[in-house]
């Protein structure tokens, strides 16, 4: 019963024969908070990608809580929120809420959808609304309530914070102190190397298809003998 979150093993990746991912070893422990950080094009999506078996790996293998991602079930504890999160335009939001919760097999509970929007400051009237009228910060709102609504023990949230607004962003911090008071695990991707810092107790600079570090931020800053984690990120990629 101790088995980590996510294990991923020498995994490798190749898109048009082009390698992506280059042995990728990677371990989010149960209850960890993890940040994956890399530049534009390093291969945290894909990385996510591969766990989520939207492509098969090259090589290697990825376990979630100890059993192989290629298992339906294995995926069951996680929800994932996607990089570019597009509903179907003609749902309203609260048609896409009940359907996401449906698939999941989960009641449909209004106080704890109405707790949820008012967590991450989507107004409720929204939820009558077609997404298709949603700005792109609304949008984002609308899938991290799908995916918390869920109630998972794994989170997967590739840039989770993209579009949000100031408020928007400390709230969902607040959100997620809370899911890892519950125990929750979370790998996220972010650019933003200040929210990794503040949100993971460990992180991972993807860089050239491997990890150049995995540990925590004030691990990083002193490997790299800089004062700030960006000082530490541009040493890490060189
Ligand atoms: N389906 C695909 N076919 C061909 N190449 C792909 C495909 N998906 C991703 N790539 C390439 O793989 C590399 C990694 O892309 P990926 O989206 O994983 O990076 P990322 O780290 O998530 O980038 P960003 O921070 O910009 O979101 C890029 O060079 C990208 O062009």
């Amino acid at each position: 019963m101790d088995q980590a979150a996510l294990r991923f093993r020498n995994v490798t990746k190749r898109h048009a024969h082009r390698p992506v991912l280059d042995g990728v070893d990677l371990t989010v422990e149960r209850g960890e908070f993890f940040g994956l950080a890399g530049v534009n094009g390093a291969g945290k999506t894909s990385l996510i990608k591969c766990l989520l078996d939207f492509c098969a790996l090259d090589g290697g293998a990825i376990e979630i809580f100890g059993a192989s991602h290629l298992r339906p079930q294995a995926r069951q504890p996680l929800a994932y929120l996607p990089e570019r999160f597009t509903p179907p335009y003609y749902l309203t939001g609260d048609d896409f809420l009940k359907y996401v919760l449906k698939l999941q097999g989960q009641a449909y509970e209004p106080a704890a959808v109405a707790a949820m929007l008012a967590a991450l400051d989507l107004e409720d009237t929204a939820l009558k609304r077609t997404v298709r009228s949603y700005s792109k910060g609304m949008t984002q709102k609308l899938g991290l309530a799908a995916c918390f609504l869920s109630r998972k023990r794994l989170y997967v949230l590739d840039e989770p914070m993209s579009g949000l607004d100031p408020k928007a962003r400390a709230l969902l911090k607040q959100l997620l102190q809370h899911l890892r008071n519950d125990g929750a695990s979370l790998l996220f991707t972010s650019h933003a190397l200040a929210d990794v810092e503040e949100i993971c107790d460990r992180m991972a600079i993807l860089h050239g298809g491997r990890i150049r570090f995995a540990g925590t931020p004030e691990h990083c800053r002193s490997r790299y003998g800089a004062s700030t984690l960006e000082a530490a990120f541009l040493q890490a990629i060189q």
